[in-house]
Parts: structure tokens; C-alpha cells; sequence
């Protein structure tokens, strides 16, 4: 066997370390390298007898010691961290070597640098990589860009190290340049809105109930036995279960309420409104973390009267249900608009997503794993086409089960003054989408009125505007 390492993995950070691990235990050897030395140092230090490890403190020795053509992940801090690991490292490598970045990157980023880096002959690959912490080591789910040849020799890997769901690899070749850090970012604003939405109905068991998060914690643990099993409902089963050691305080209640972002979730919302993708579920849950840290605006709201009514919840199971069944419709929408995000995106970039694919891939792994996911996959096998997710006949199936008790979640919240943005625009969405007509006719006679910005007719063909400041004559134009 060479001595030099089949794969480098430079940033040895929570992600880097575990990722490296991940690799090394699958029995493949791995040069490891972090800016800062001692990173590099404590994973040998701790972990140096799970497989073949080969450290170098400079950049210059890291790369000597992988084998060529050479396949090195980055795993740093998006944005200026990744450029300034690939500057040090690009004067190092020889053709046809592979560099892949799998930190959170943005798309554009990730284009810019495929485009910089092809023309001096190295591959660049943005991969997005999710399972956090846990994930990296154990297997995630692994969304992977670039050209396709890439994958051709980095794709056994990547199948190798990522989680399996029924014996199928979550990780898959996504599609050219920015294609996989754009699906991670889709599925960062989707576990933004599956987020928000556990958030919500926490929020509404605990006002509507007055029971303890312990106790919301016990509905959420079997709410994961059903239709909603899925990661994050396991772990927000745990999280309200645990005490706080220094109070004895259920947990949940000793976190300040202010939700932050790292900007993945930013990113999507900025971008659906460029391609004019209605995903409001994702931007209200995006939203709604803004609004928990907007501290001065939060203080000065406190004196804004409620005029609320008081929870009179006579029948505790059905109100229980009635949340979990608007839950999983919200849930739904938020889905159904990534998956939309990513339909438009593709074909703006000529990237051929495959949706029904990346709905496999999130099975196992990531973060929003969850069990409908297989139904998603399901959908776009019947139509790799599908236009709205909630149209295909299981979704508008179990949608219309539950819209009725959607409907009474989002009347109960709003009568009660319980903030719901996630669960109300969700809906609004469903009502909007489903509607025969909708009020924009006259939002075109409004543009039309002050702006002569023109409008189509109903009942026949061709652009129209109505003279009106002058004798309210129409000209076709
Ligand atoms: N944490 C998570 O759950 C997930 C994170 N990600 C993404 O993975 C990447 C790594 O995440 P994580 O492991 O949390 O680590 P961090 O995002 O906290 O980044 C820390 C790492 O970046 C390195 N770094 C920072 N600045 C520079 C620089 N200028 N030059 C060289 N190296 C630099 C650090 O080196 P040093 O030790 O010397 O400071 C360290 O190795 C990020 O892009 C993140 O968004 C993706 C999925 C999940
Ligand atoms: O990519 C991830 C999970 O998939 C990271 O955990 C990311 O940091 C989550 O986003 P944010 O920090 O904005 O909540």
C-alpha cells in the first residue's frame, strides 16, 4: 500500500474532524491539515487509532501527501475562510486534482470558484454535506456538484461514507458548479420551516394545554411513532424532556428566545425571490427567527394591546390531533415550495436536478430525515415532472384530511393572539394555490390605472391598457 493518502480532508473543526473519522474508519487513509495546528494534533491525539491518519502542520506537506490525482475536502467557515484555504492550496496541486468544498457555501460563490479553478485545469467540487456533528461521523447525507467526471472518482467515497436507508446511499451527483451547495441550501430553508413549524405547535400545546414541555415532550415522542417521524421531532421529544441541571427548570425554559441564523435560510428566501418562487412557509420561518432577535422592536411591542380571547380547550386529544394534522400540512407546503425552489433554479441553470433523487438522499443522514420523505420520491417517480408537490394524489390526500383542522389551528391561534406565521402562511399558500381565481386582476387594473403597465384580458388574446385619465377608452397594444 502507498504511503501517501487516498483523500485529504483540510478544517478539522466539529464537521472536518468527524468527517475525516467518517473516512478513515471506512478504511480509506486520510491526510488531515487545519489552519490552526492543534486541531489537527487532538484528532490523532483522540482518535489516531480508528484508521490511517496522516497529519501535516503546512499546507505544502499536507498536499505531498496525498496520492494524485488528489481529492481534498474543505471543511472551513463559508465565505472568505473557504477562499483563503483555496488560494494556499491551488499554487500546491497539479492537474486534474479535485478540491471539494463542503462547508455551507453560497451557490454564486461556489460557481465563481468552479469557473475560476477549471481554467487552471483543477476540479472544483461544492458539495453540501448535512447531518451535523453526529452525521459527518456516522454517515450524512451528501449532495455533491461540479462536473460530472468528478463524481466519477470521488462518487465511491462519498457512497461509501454517507448514511444508508435500506441499504441505498444518501448521496448522490446533484448536477454541475453550484448545483449540490444549492440543494443544501434549499434543504437549509426547508429545516428552517420544519423548525418554525415544531416551534409553532409547541408553542400552541403549551398556551392551549398549559402542560409542561416534559409533557408536550411525551406528545411529540409518539407524534414520532406516526406520519411525522422525522429527526427533528425525535430530538424536540428530547429536548423538552430535559432538565436543566443548575434550576432543575424544564430546559426549553432556560434558552433565551432569540433564534439565530448563520444565513443558509437567508440565502434561499433571497434567492426564491429572484426566480419569483412563492416558498412562504420557508421565508415566514426565516422571518420569524429576525423577529425573535429584533430585541428593541420585541421591548417596544410589549405595550401593544392583545384584545385575545382566553383558551377554553374542552377536548384535549382532539385539539392535540387538530395541531399535529396542521403540522404536517404546513410541513407539506414547506416541502412542496423547496422542491418548486429547486425545479426553477434548475431549469434557470440547466442543472437537471433530478427531485426525486434528492428527496432519496435526504431519507438518511441529514437533518430534516424523515419518513414522507420516500412518499416525495414516490411522487416524482409517477411524474419527474410534477408541477406542485401537493397536487400529486398522496399529498392531496392527506393535505384535504387534514385541511379542516388546519383551518381550526390557524383560527384558534389567530383568535387567541398566538403568533403562527408558519402554519398561517402555509395554509394562505394552500388556499392561494388551490383558488380558481385569485385578486390579482385587480392588483394588473391598479398597475395598469397609475403606471399604464398594460394587462391581458379573460376573453381574448393580447395586451391591453385602459385610458384613464382620458375617455377611458381600451388600446390593444
Ligand atoms: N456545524 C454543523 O452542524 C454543520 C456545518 N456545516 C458547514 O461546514 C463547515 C464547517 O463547519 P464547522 O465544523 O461547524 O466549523 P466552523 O464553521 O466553526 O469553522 C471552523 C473551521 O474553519 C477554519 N477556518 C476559519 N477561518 C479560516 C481561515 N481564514 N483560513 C483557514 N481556516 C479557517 C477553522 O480553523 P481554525 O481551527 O484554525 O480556527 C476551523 O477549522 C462550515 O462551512 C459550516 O457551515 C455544514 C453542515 C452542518
Ligand atoms: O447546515 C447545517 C445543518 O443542515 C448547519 O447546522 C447550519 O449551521 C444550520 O443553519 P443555521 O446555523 O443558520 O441555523
Amino acid at each position: 500500500m502507498s504511503d501517501l493518502a487516498q483523500i485529504g480532508v483540510t478544517g478539522l473543526a466539529v464537521m472536518g474532524r468527524n468527517l475525516a473519522r467518517n473516512i478513515a474508519r471506512h478504511g480509506y487513509s486520510v491526510a488531515i491539515h487545519n489552519r490552526s495546528f492543534g486541531r489537527t494534533q487532538s484528532l490523532v491525539a483522540d482518535h489516531g487509532d480508528e484508521g490511517t491518519f496522516i497529519p501535516s502542520e503546512s499546507a505544502a506537506d499536507f498536499v505531498a501527501s496525498i496520492e494524485r490525482p488528489r481529492k481534498i475536502i474543505i471543511m472551513v467557515k463559508a465565505g472568505a475562510a473557504t477562499d483563503a484555504v483555496i488560494d494556499e492550496l491551488v499554487p500546491l496541486l497539479d492537474q486534474g486534482d479535485i478540491l471539494i468544498d463542503a462547508g455551507n457555501a453560497h451557490f454564486p460563490d461556489t460557481i465563481r470558484r468552479e469557473n475560476a479553478l477549471a481554467a487552471q485545469g483543477i476540479h472544483f467540487v461544492g458539495m453540501g454535506v448535512s447531518g451535523g456533528e453526529e452525521g459527518a461521523l456516522n454517515g450524512p447525507s451528501i449532495m455533491p456538484g461540479g462536473a460530472p467526471e468528478s463524481y466519477t472518482t470521488l462518487g465511491p467515497i462519498l457512497e461509501d461514507i454517507s448514511a444508508k436507508v435500506d441499504g441505498v446511499p444518501c448521496a448522490t451527483y446533484v448536477g454541475p458548479d453550484g448545483a449540490g451547495h444549492f440543494v443544501k441550501m434549499v434543504h437549509n430553508g426547508i429545516e428552517y420551516a420544519d423548525m418554525q413549524l415544531i416551534a409553532e405547535a409547541y408553542d400552541l400545546l403549551r398556551q392551549g394545554l398549559g402542560i409542561s414541555a416534559a409533557e408536550i415532550g411525551e406528545i411529540f415522542a409518539q407524534w414520532n411513532n406516526g406520519d411525522l417521524e422525522s429527526f427533528l421531532i425525535e430530538i424536540t421529544a428530547d429536548v423538552l424532556s430535559h432538565i436543566d441541571a443548575e434550576t432543575g427548570k424544564a430546559f426549553v425554559d432556560i434558552v433565551l428566545d432569540q433564534a439565530e441564523q448563520k444565513g443558509t435560510g437567508r440565502w434561499t428566501v433571497q434567492n426564491a425571490l429572484d426566480l419569483g418562487v412563492p416558498i412562504t412557509g420557508i421565508a415566514e420561518a426565516t422571518f420569524a427567527r429576525a423577529l425573535s432577535g429584533s430585541v428593541p422592536q420585541r421591548t417596544a411591542g410589549r405595550v401593544l394591546p392583545a384584545n385575545a380571547g382566553e383558551w377554553n380547550v374542552t377536548d384535549r386529544d382532539a385539539f392535540i390531533e387538530d395541531v399535529r394534522q396542521a403540522l404536517y400540512a404546513s410541513k407539506v407546503v414547506a416541502y412542496s415550495q423547496g422542491f418548486d425552489q429547486i425545479a426553477a433554479a434548475s431549469a434557470e441553470h440547466n442543472w437537471n436536478i433530478d427531485r426525486g433523487a434528492m428527496a432519496r438522499i435526504w431519507r438518511g443522514g441529514c437533518i430534516i430525515r424523515a419518513r414522507f420523505l420516500n412518499r416525495i420520491t414516490e411522487a416524482y417517480e409517477r411524474d419527474a415532472d410534477l408541477p406542485l408537490l401537493l397536487a400529486d394524489p398522496y399529498f392531496t390526500q392527506i393535505v384535504g384530511d387534514g385541511v379542516s383542522a388546519w383551518r381550526r389551528i390557524v383560527a384558534l391561534a389567530a383568535t387567541n393572539g398566538v403568533p403562527t406565521p408558519a402554519f398561517s402562511s402555509s395554509l394562505a399558500y394552500y388556499d392561494g394555490v388551490r383558488a380558481a381565481g385569485l385578486p390579482a386582476n385587480l392588483i394588473q387594473a391598479q398597475r395598469d390605472f397609475f403606471g399604464a403597465h398594460t394587462y391581458r384580458r379573460t376573453d381574448k388574446e393580447g395586451t391591453f391598457h385602459t385610458e384613464w385619465s382620458g375617455d377611458r377608452s381600451e388600446i390593444q397594444e
